[in-house]
């Protein structure tokens, strides 16, 4: 990699920068609880220096079926990215601004979209597809998009390197605010737990992942809610959020060590539902190599890890608790048909390898 990139990583509240000179990082951060991404935008940018920049990356979560690849930010990708706005609420309004701010500051500097969906492009019909009325979900663009494709990318094929099996069959666990679990056969996505929306799958910091999508209904009809009330309800207001008050894993965690019965039963449905992921793509991969912990919770939490995978002896899977509280990479006893490992996360770095491959 060579040449200097800056890498934005705009969130719904917060605003990461890295800024990588020929590979290495020469400054990164994070500006949270940021209710003007223009002026936090500004503010990291006069402190850097960027002279010789030769592109801005920038991470934006929902590319639809147009983008499949990182891309070079022109009108019609910003139209694109706002016009699947609704398909991603909390995300790419700040993944725009970002562009819009960076455009406006580094005028001749050539931006790059990377697409959280892309690397699930390659998913199977089979995996895709919604069983709905067909026309309808054609009409309407209604699959399974899947999203955090770029940690997914990076995490397994760093898996594959550390085995040195680089065509490994792998599930990776994202668990961060948003949290989504990947099956990925060779380097390739094949069903991922996310889908049309990151509201799906998982429980996340403050969303609420699978439910039963009829419980939208009752709660219009029966609880007399609107449809932007349970929006809110469902992506802002539930997951760990919602059931133990705090969305932050840590102090569910510390509330969990203090006798909380509802943070206790956070961490159950949590790590219930992991469990069963972990057992479904497992079925879907047929055979499999490992399962790779990132983010934010993966990467530091060992009790979250060690619950999702209790009792899976019988499947091959199993946690040494002495390795798994060091925090090991290889978690897994030694001669494990498959291995568990924790992989931290580099998703700007990826985000600035693609981003160089794209203007060069
Ligand atoms: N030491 C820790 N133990 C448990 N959870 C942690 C720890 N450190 C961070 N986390 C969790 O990681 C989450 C953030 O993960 P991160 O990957 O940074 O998310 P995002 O990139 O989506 O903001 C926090 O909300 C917190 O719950
Ligand atoms: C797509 C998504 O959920 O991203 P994040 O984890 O950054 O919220
Ligand atoms: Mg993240």
């Amino acid at each position: 990699m060579t040449g200097r990139v800056l890498v934005l990583n705009c969130g719904s509240s917060s605003v990461k920068y890295r800024l990588f000179d020929d590979g290495e990082t020469l400054a990164k951060g994070i500006a949270e609880r940021v209710t003007d991404h223009e002026a936090a935008l500004r503010d990291i940018l006069a402190q850097l220096d960027l002279t010789g920049l030769v592109a801005v990356g920038h991470r934006v979560v929902h590319g639809g079926t147009r983008f499949s690849a990182p891309s070079l930010v022109d009108d019609e990708l910003i139209s694109v990215v706002r016009d699947l706005i609704p398909l991603a609420p909390l995300h790419n309004p700040a993944n725009l601004t970002g562009i819009e701010v960076a455009r406006k500051l580094l005028p001749e500097v050539p931006q790059v979209a990377v697409f959280d969906t892309a690397f699930h492009r390659t998913m199977p019909p089979a995996a895709a597809t919604y069983a709905l009325d067909y026309e309808v979900a054609e009409r309407f663009g209604i699959h399974r998009y899947g999203f955090h494709g770029t940690s997914h990318a990076y995490v397994s094929r760093r898996t594959g390197e550390l085995l040195g099996k680089p065509e490994a069959n792998v599930i990776t666990l994202h668990l961060g605010n948003g949290a989504s679990a990947c099956a990925v056969r060779a380097g390739r996505s094949v069903t991922t737990s996310m889908g049309f929306t990151p509201l799906p799958g998982l429980v996340m910091g403050t969303r609420s992942g699978d439910i039963d999508p009829a419980v939208v209904f009752h709660l219009v009809r029966v609880g007399g809610m609107g449809l932007d009330e349970v929006d809110e309800l469902l992506n802002q207001r539930s997951g760990l959020k919602g059931l133990s008050g705090v969305n932050d894993m840590r102090d569910v965690l510390s509330r969990v060590a203090a006798g909380d019965e509802r943070a206790q039963l956070a961490f159950d449905v949590y790590c219930t539902r992991i469990k069963s992921y972990v057992g479904a793509y497992y079925a879907q991969l047929g055979a499999l190599d490992a399962i790779t912990f990132t983010a934010g919770v993966g990467e530091n939490a060992p009790v979250v890890r060690a619950a999702s995978l209790a009792g899976l002896e019988r499947l091959g899977i199993e946690v040494d608790p002495v390795r798994n509280a060091a925090g090991e990479t290889v978690i897994s006893p030694d001669g494990a048909d498959i291995a568990v490992l924790v992989v931290p996360t580099e998703e700007e770095l990826e985000i600035a390898t693609q981003t160089l491959a794209a203007v060069s």
